[in-house]
């Protein structure tokens, strides 16, 4: 048995939900740059999880149905409070909080597969309703309640900072959802099928993918590519800093990619969003720099950047904390995690591969006495 690092290049399940195919990301067979431009978050939500899309009346049906199922137990409110907000991650608060909201769910170990697409939709629908209550709480502020008449996206930023979203961040936010729905078997996805395949709970592999989404060498990437734009400050610095980094051999969050060669369709659409809302938020600089680090990047180490690295100025210009950045993707994520999920229980097999034993042999046991 030889192991292979990292399960490079192993195909460890089937699946219909979406594919990487020379480089073309597809959800369903539908090419992302054609969703990108013309499918909404909730479209698309109904693609992954039906495979197929929705006519208008099934589209709508969704849209309620996630509207009717937002609002979260008043438990879960008060436990959010009581997270010491100060000192925690916010993927850490939204990990534990979706574990605790399984815990008043009824149906959270009924196995049926209606049942499980009910708790698909109350999930999808309650996420935004924590990661909102959550940022206004560590501040200070109540939480909103969600509204019944807005969709998805326009709900997540009206509880977040209590005003009406405007159309334009309405559309680049949905935009961005769409952009992270679901991307094959990447490690937080991988993780959640590998839970429910001992056919333990929706909430279960939830709370496990956030876990594994959490890391910067996957969705944590977002917040450092901020952290890093934010060190950097101004275009004069980007040179010193990018050459400095590359020299060290550390590596440059948001680029790379164990999948994309030539780079990540996903990035292309960022960028000129980034640019878009940068520039009608007065906040250029951040696309400046990052277009800057992209052709250091690029042109050094023939890295292109990936979907975390231009999402990061666009979260910033739609006002979000920059360490809910994460939470932004997981928001979008969980649609992909669920169809997921409801693949793996519909043709389940217990997922355990074997390990390359690489310690000692032949060991004879020494009594306590004589170590
Ligand atoms: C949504 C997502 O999860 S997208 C990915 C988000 N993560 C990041 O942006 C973090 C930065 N990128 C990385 O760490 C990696 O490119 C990953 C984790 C995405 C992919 O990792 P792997 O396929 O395992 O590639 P691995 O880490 O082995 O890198 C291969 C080589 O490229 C280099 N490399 C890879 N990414 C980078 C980077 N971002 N900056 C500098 N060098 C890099 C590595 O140092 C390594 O070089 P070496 O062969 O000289 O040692
Ligand atoms: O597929 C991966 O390894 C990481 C990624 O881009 C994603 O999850 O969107």
């Amino acid at each position: 048995m030889t192991a292979t690092k990292g399960l490079e290049g192993v195909v460890a399940a089937t699946s219909s939900i979406s594919s990487i195919i020379d480089d073309t990301l597809t959800y369903v067979g539908y090419d992302i740059d054609d969703l990108a431009e013309n499918a909404t978050f909730e479209e698309v939500v109904f693609l992954l999880w039906h495979r197929r899309l929705p006519n208008a009346v099934e589209l709508e049906d969704l849209r309620i149905q996630l509207a009717n199922n937002a609002e979260v137990p008043s438990q879960v409110i008060d436990h959010l409070k009581a997270y010491p907000s100060d000192k925690v991650h916010p993927m850490a608060a939204l990990r534990t909080a979706v574990s605790y909201l399984g815990l008043f769910d009824e149906e959270a170990d009924v196995q049926t597969s209606d049942a499980n697409y009910r708790k698909a939709i109350r999930i999808q629908a309650k996420i935004p309703t924590i990661v909102t209550a959550f940022s206004r709480i560590r501040k200070g502020l109540e939480p909103i309640a969600p509204r019944k008449d807005l969709g998805l996206a326009a709900n997540f930023l009206y509880m977040l900072s209590g005003k009406e979203p405007d159309k334009v961040a309405v559309e680049a936010f949905d935009k961005a959802l769409v952009l992270h729905a679901d991307h094959e078997l990447n490690a937080s996805t991988f993780t959640a099928r590998v839970c429910v395949a001992t056919l333990s709970d929706i909430y279960s592999g939830i709370t496990a993918a956030i876990g594994a989404l959490k890391g910067p060498l996957h969705g944590g990437a977002n917040e450092q590519v901020m952290k890093m734009l934010t060190e950097i400050g101004s275009i004069e610095n980007v040179e010193p800093y990018i050459r400095e980094k590359l020299a060290n051999k550390e590596k440059i969050m948001g680029f790379g990619h164990r999948v994309y060669r030539n780079g990540d369709p996903r990035a292309k659409h960022l960028r000129e969003m980034s640019e878009k809302l940068t520039k009608l938020t007065g906040k250029s600089k951040w696309y400046e720099i990052s277009v800057k680090i992209e052709q250091i990047v690029t042109s050094e180490k023939n890295l292109p950047a990936n979907v975390d690295f231009y999402s990061a100025s666009v979260y910033d210009s739609l006002g979000i904390d920059h360490d809910l950045f994460t939470l932004v993707f997981a928001t979008s994520r969980t649609s992909g995690w669920l169809a997921h999920i409801l693949e793996q229980y519909e043709n389940n097999r217990l997922i355990r591969p074997r390990a390359e034993y690489i310690g000692p042999s032949k060991q004879v046991y020494i009594p306590l006495e004589k170590r």
